[in-house]
């Protein structure tokens, strides 16, 4: 009672004028909290609102919430139940998904109550289960940082009073006092990885030395110290390496003691693109800002962001976009009256009326369609007045278009990959009373050199 009402008393939790919500799920970690808040003395007790989340997940879920209704109303407290709604249930993800609802449905209690927090029965297993999954799964150190004892959560705190404690205790204190709860079946469930960490990990380390949980807690804390120190630090050594407009100055970023070089590079990114990325993936662009080969550039560094390298100075860019370079089986598919952009310099388009200006009438026929565009392949051909035919290639050399240049030109081809216009070139012919439909083929003026339009 004495180390629950400490931890209280840190959040400023022991006092009645205030409302805290406790998230219970009907097993002895919950019970037991909530055993030892109806247990405080009532001038030190803030007011409970009980909040249950029935996930409709396993047989015994009604239950759980039954009983929970009956030791409420037994013990006057204010309950609030709801259901996840089965047909929310997604395919995969569940448990994710279900913690998303559950967290969601506490914020709406807390704000319905007027609470100041929420209080849930994580406990120091949770805590070496989370920090060990972590360890297994890698990443950056950052994220090795546990739960927290405390954190702001929507509109107040989210307090967990027990994290301190290992599962035993709760065990120990539920069957001393008499705490009644619900065993979760799945919990012994070994082909979720927390519950191999559970059952079989945490116990042998446990072996390895009692003091285990607690050792794990100790790192936490450390950790969270160390990257608060460090916190700390780059804060006070990037204002020395930006410009007045917030760049990066290259000099004086290099002349950082080395080993706080790739956390204020790291920080000024978050800043400017509001993301965190990994030491690991920004190693090389650090070799990148100080290569002096390289003087001047722009560099792709996600699917949101550029990286643009002037003189001595290094600054964050929206992504531009370039068209890919399409391998001649790929192809894009037409949007009728839509410019489309299929090279780098080329923009062109299928209207069902005149775009405003050069455009060639071309007939149609209803099975032409889907059309599209795509890189011209060897023996794609084009049909001519008299009926003869003429192959994409030998109309490249009569317009002397150079060897280097021929991989660039693209096709417009219809269903059956008949080719309809060599874009910059060649129309196949078709008869005026072709098909069923005129459309307009036309390229940007910008790109209209050395288009033949027929007339
Ligand atoms: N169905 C529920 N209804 C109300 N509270 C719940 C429910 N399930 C879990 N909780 C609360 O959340 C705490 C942690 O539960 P559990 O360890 O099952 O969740 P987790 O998904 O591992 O953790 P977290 O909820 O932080 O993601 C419980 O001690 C309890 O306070």
């Amino acid at each position: 009672m004495q180390q629950f009402n400490r931890q209280l008393a840190a959040a400023g939790l022991l006092d009645p004028t205030k409302t805290v919500v406790v998230a219970i799920s009907t097993g002895v970690d919950s019970m037991v909290l909530l055993t030892l808040l109806q247990r405080l003395p009532t001038q030190q007790r803030p007011q409970l609102v009980v909040a249950h989340v029935n996930h409709q997940l396993r047989a015994e879920s009604d239950a759980e919430a039954a009983y929970l209704q009956r030791y409420c109303d037994d013990h006057d407290l204010t309950l609030r139940v709801t259901r996840w709604p089965q047909a929310q249930h997604p395919q995969t993800g569940v448990e994710a998904a279900g913690r998303k609802f559950r967290y969601q449905f506490f914020a709406d209690v807390m704000r319905a109550s007027g609470a100041v927090a929420l209080l849930t029965a994580h406990h120091a297993n949770d805590q070496a289960e989370t920090f060990l999954m972590k360890l297994a799964r890698g990443g950056d150190l950052a994220q090795l940082t546990g739960i927290a004892g405390q954190r702001p959560f929507t509109v107040g705190q989210l307090v967990r009073p027990l994290l301190t404690w290992p599962k035993a205790a709760l065990y120990a204190y539920a069957d001393r006092q008499r705490v009644r709860f619900f065993e979760d079946a799945t919990n012994q469930d070994v082909s979720f990885t927390r519950n191999r960490i559970r059952h079989r990990v945490v116990p042998e380390l446990t072996t390895v030395n009692p003091e285990f949980l607690g050792h794990v807690a100790g790192y936490e804390r450390q950790l969270a110290t160390l990257l608060a120190a460090q916190k700390q630090m780059v804060a006070q050594l990037l204002p020395t390496v930006l410009t007045s407009n917030t760049k990066l100055q290259l000099q004086a970023w290099a002349a950082l003691p080395t080993l706080w070089q790739a956390p204020v590079f790291r920080e000024w990114l978050q800043q400017r693109t509001g993301q965190l990325y990994s030491l690991a993936k920004l190693a090389p662009w650090q070799r990148w800002l100080v290569n002096t080969n390289q003087p001047t550039g722009r560099r792709q560094l996600d699917a949101d962001f550029d990286l643009v390298k002037t003189v001595d100075m290094i600054d964050v860019s929206p992504h531009k976009k370039r068209v890919k370079k399409l391998m001649p089986a790929e192809k894009i598919m037409v949007d009728l009256n839509q410019w489309q952009k299929i090279t780098a310099g080329q923009t062109v388009g299928v209207f069902a009326s005149p775009p405003g200006f050069a455009a060639q009438p071309f007939r149609l026929a209803a099975n032409d369609w889907p059309l599209s565009w795509r890189p011209w392949q060897p023996d794609d051909r084009v049909t001519l007045r008299g009926g003869g035919h003429q192959s994409v290639r030998r109309i490249l050399i009569n317009h002397k278009v150079p060897r280097a240049a021929r991989h660039q030109v693209m096709v417009l081809v219809n269903a059956t990959g008949d080719v309809l216009w060599v874009v910059g070139h060649k129309f196949t012919y078709r008869k005026r009373e072709f098909g069923t439909q005129t459309v307009f083929l036309a390229s940007k003026p910008r790109e209209l050199k050395g288009v033949h339009l027929k007339r």
